[in-house]
């Protein structure tokens, strides 16, 4: 972050979750003035209280469902973060309207909110998953883009501008499968893995972080987001934990959960077709045609029949060595590994 940040308000939707508490502490460092949260959980943000001391931070317990809620919060500050999501694939497939309220009609109360409160620049996050959406939770982050890309493209004045990134999964966060497979290892018992040959696209705190920040500095309105990450297979996954920990790879195979895909897609066809390349980044403009469509014709349109998506098939694979080395970064990992020599040694 740069020191032109110095001296303003923030606020972060959702802002006790992963994402959050990360983006709190660098907005602290780079001296913004206030940050606030926003949350429904007052416990988390109780702790979130203690562990961090300091008054810049505020915090405000409602719902991003509730518009007033989202309106004093973020009325009389600069910049706006929304993280605020309902984010578990398979919960969503059992309430898809839970999904809609939360990550479509409350994405719309955030965009509505920071443009009638004059909020200078509005980043929300999305997900692969709301690429060729299958499921309710991806199918509502889809709708939350379009929400966010309808916004820049229907108000050329607008105050805020509103730009959107896209997460592929986040290591370690909370309720994922990193924690999940590593109790299960230090368990004893058997790794209940999906669909060995399954992709996701791994990304740490920090890179998603780096993301969200890249777009904040770089952004038009309604453009999106993503990072060039690399993939791996949930099989190699589940070995490369067991290598670490020094146990025998032993899975029980679950089958694919409700909702789930065999792989991700960061951007699609139609994306790649207009994506700009930014280094570790690719930045996808919004389609600013207006609804005249026949204005457009002599001008033609890219060929997208020989574009390819960029997906956690066709991305770079991580090989069993590299997830090792990749998880060794994470704090946490090694903290679980101390844990588990200590005991073995106890
Ligand atoms: O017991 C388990 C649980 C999960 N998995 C697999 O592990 C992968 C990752 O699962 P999980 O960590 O639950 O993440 P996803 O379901 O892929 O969704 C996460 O990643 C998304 C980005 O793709 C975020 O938007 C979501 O909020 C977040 O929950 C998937 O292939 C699962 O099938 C297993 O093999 N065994």
């Amino acid at each position: 972050m740069t020191s032109t940040l110095m001296g303003r308000r923030f606020l972060i939707t959702g802002g006790t979750g992963s994402f959050g508490r990360t983006m709190v502490s660098r907005l602290l460092q780079a001296g913004a003035a206030e940050v606030r949260v926003l949350s429904r959980d007052e416990s988390k943000q109780e702790t979130m209280r203690h562990q961090l001391r300091d008054d810049r931070v505020r915090y405000y317990v409602g719902d991003v469902r509730e518009y007033d809620s989202v309106a004093k919060a973020s009325r009389g500050t600069q910049f706006v973060f929304h993280a605020a999501a309902l984010k578990q694939v398979p919960s969503c497939e059992f309430f898809p309207l839970e999904a809609v309220r939360t990550n479509v009609l409350g994405s719309a109360n955030v965009v509505d909110a920071c443009e009638r409160n004059g909020v200078e620049s509005l980043v929300v996050l999305s997900t692969d998953k709301a690429v060729y959406p299958i499921n309710a939770m991806g199918m509502a982050k889809a709708l939350m883009e379009k929400v966010a890309q309808a916004h820049a493209r229907n108000n050329p004045t607008a105050r805020t501008r509103v730009c959107i990134v896209r997460y592929g999964n986040v290591m370690y966060s909370r309720g994922s499968v990193i924690p999940l497979f590593i109790e299960q290892i230090r368990r004893g018992v058997p790794i209940t893995v999906t669909e060995p040959k399954m992709t996701r696209f791994l990304m740490s705190l920090e890179q998603s972080v780096g993301l969200v920040e890249h777009a904040f500095h770089n952004g038009r309105p309604g453009d999106i987001f993503v990072r060039k990450a690399d993939a791996c297979t949930i099989g190699d996954l589940a070995t490369a934990l067991c290598n670490l920990f020094g146990v025998p790879a032993k899975f029980n195979i679950l089958g694919i959960r409700h909702g789930e895909k065999l792989y991700e897609t960061l951007a699609g066809r139609e994306d790649m077709s207009r994506a700009e390349d930014r280094g570790d980044f690719l930045r996808i403009p919004v389609d600013s045609r207006d609804l005249n469509y026949a204005l457009y014709f002599e001008e033609g349109d890219v060929d997208r029949s020989d574009q390819a998506d960029f997906n956690s098939h066709n991305a770079r694979r991580l090989t069993v060595a590299e997830i090792e080395a990749l998880l060794l970064t994470l704090p946490e990992v090694r903290a679980q590994l101390d844990a588990h020599t200590v005991g073995a040694l106890a």
